[in-house]
């Protein structure tokens, strides 16, 4: 593709994910599905300048306005060729496929722009400059406080690419040689002991050691979601919003294949998409179950039956803005709010599953308080025979070392902690 091709493309797929409800990733993909006459480093040079574009879209919106040209995907792009100081020729915009030559006002914010050369103004407001939605501010400063425009830039920068190593095939000094033997170089992450952080992105399809089970794709906070649950050989276990299967792997290589674990979704699709993971990673104590919501049959019958229930709730996924900028722009106040209620009926729902003495944790992948402290505030409210156990004992107890975190709850932001943004409280159910 020409240099002037891939511009284009670069604006039809930002165009493609404005006019979808689907995720940026998931548009995209279907985008170049319809090309396969697309390269792949052609894609992956257009990819690159569209999530470019998306992580700096509060700001590069703030620029365009101020330049007083006509906003949207192609401005966005024009903008982001101009700061990126890359040159503006007419052969930029000539020959197949190519973007119509700029208009006289984007000619002149282009040439602004390539003077101005930094994204941030002193006049952006702090949403603009921490590129997230306005409606969220007030609530992210509250619980921010001091920390909230370098909690906010980490999560505006790219997430690392993490893997965690399956102990049902591997160690994690293996799992490293594997990689290296295929030129991939990975480091232990800091707090994860199943954690490596790889140097650069790799399409993990072709890499042998992906392909034999010995890594998955798990950034590091998830993987400690996943221990602090404490699942032991032997015991019964519920993963009660499985998804795809991203814990259900962690927690069955923690019961070393032994002992029962029942992951359960709503989604048949999703349950579905953990069959080939499980089969790769060797795991064969797992029941996949699709349930009919909190009215399910199997959860009133298998009531007080289990020593773990993991409930890792469907949330805003705030946490991952730094993996899914364009999700902060899809998300509105509306949403917040119904995905508490439904949180709270899951988390009901799935405590009935624990035995006297057994655990539930309340998970997700946002740092909004409504969804973390204050769910499990009012949880325990209205089910006095849970108390909290403290992150610190459940570390302790789970991964023995200096627990990273002060308070009752698990809460890891990509500043603090280098990991997405994640919430975990472990709960257990007084004895009988
Ligand atoms: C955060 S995702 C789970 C991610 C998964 N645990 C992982 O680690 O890969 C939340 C999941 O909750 C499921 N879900 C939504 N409503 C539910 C309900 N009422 N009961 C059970 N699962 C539900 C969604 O289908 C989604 O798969």
């Amino acid at each position: 593709m020409t240099p002037a091709a891939r511009l284009q493309a670069a604006i039809e797929v930002l165009s493609a994910i404005e006019k979808s409800a689907r995720p940026a990733d998931s548009a995209a993909a279907a985008y170049f599905r319809e090309r396969r006459y697309i390269g792949a480093k052609d894609r992956r040079a257009i990819a690159e300048r569209v999530w470019r574009v998306l992580r700096a879209q509060a700001r590069l919106d703030w620029w365009i306005a101020r330049c007083e040209a006509e906003g949207g995907s192609r401005a966005r792009v024009l903008a982001d060729l101009a700061f990126q100081g890359e040159p503006v020729t007419p052969d930029l915009f000539r020959g197949p496929h190519s973007a119509w030559p700029p208009e006289p006002d984007e000619t002149r914010m282009i040439e602004w722009l390539r003077e101005t050369r930094s994204l941030f103004h002193h006049e952006m407001p702090p949403e603009v400059r921490g590129e997230y939605p306005a409606w969220i501010a007030p609530r992210l400063a509250a619980l921010f406080g001091d920390r909230l425009a370098e909690e906010m830039g980490a999560m505006r920068d790219e997430a690392p690419l993490d893997l965690r190593v399956n102990r049902l095939k591997a160690t994690r000094e293996q799992a490293i040689a594997a990689l290296a033997a295929e030129g991939i170089q990975a480091t232990p992450t800091a707090l994860s002991p199943l954690g490596l952080r790889l140097a650069s992105r790799v399409a993990l399809v072709q890499v042998q050691a992906w392909r034999d089970g010995l890594v998955e794709v798990q950034d590091e906070g998830s993987q400690l979601v996943a221990l602090l649950v404490g699942a032991r050989p032997g015991m019964a276990v519920v993963d009660y919003c499985a998804g795809a299967g991203g814990k259900t792997l962690a927690l069955a290589a923690e019961m070393a294949n032994k002992g029962r674990l029942v992951a359960c979704d709503v989604a048949e699709w999703r349950v579905d998409r953990a069959g080939d993971r499980l089969r790769r990673a060797g795991v064969h104590n797992v029941t996949r179950r699709v349930i009919g919501g909190e009215s399910d049959k199997w959860i009133k019958r298998s009531a007080g039956s289990f020593d773990r229930v993991l409930v890792d709730a469907p949330c805003t996924g705030t946490g991952t803005w730094r993996r899914n900028p364009d999700a902060k722009w899809q998300l509105g106040e509306a949403d917040l709010l119904e995905l508490v209620g439904r949180q709270q009926a899951i988390l009901a729902s799935a405590a009935r599953l624990v035995r006297p003495g057994g655990r539930l944790i309340h998970a997700t992948c946002s740092v909004m308080t409504e969804e973390n402290e204050g769910q499990v505030a009012t949880f325990l409210a209205a089910h006095p025979d849970f108390r909290i156990v403290p992150v610190a004992q459940a570390w302790a107890e789970t991964l023995g070392t200096p627990c990273p975190v002060e308070g009752d709850g698990l809460r890891l932001t990509p500043l603090r902690h280098q990991t997405d943004g994640f919430f975990a409280q472990v709960l257990e159910r007084l004895p009988a």
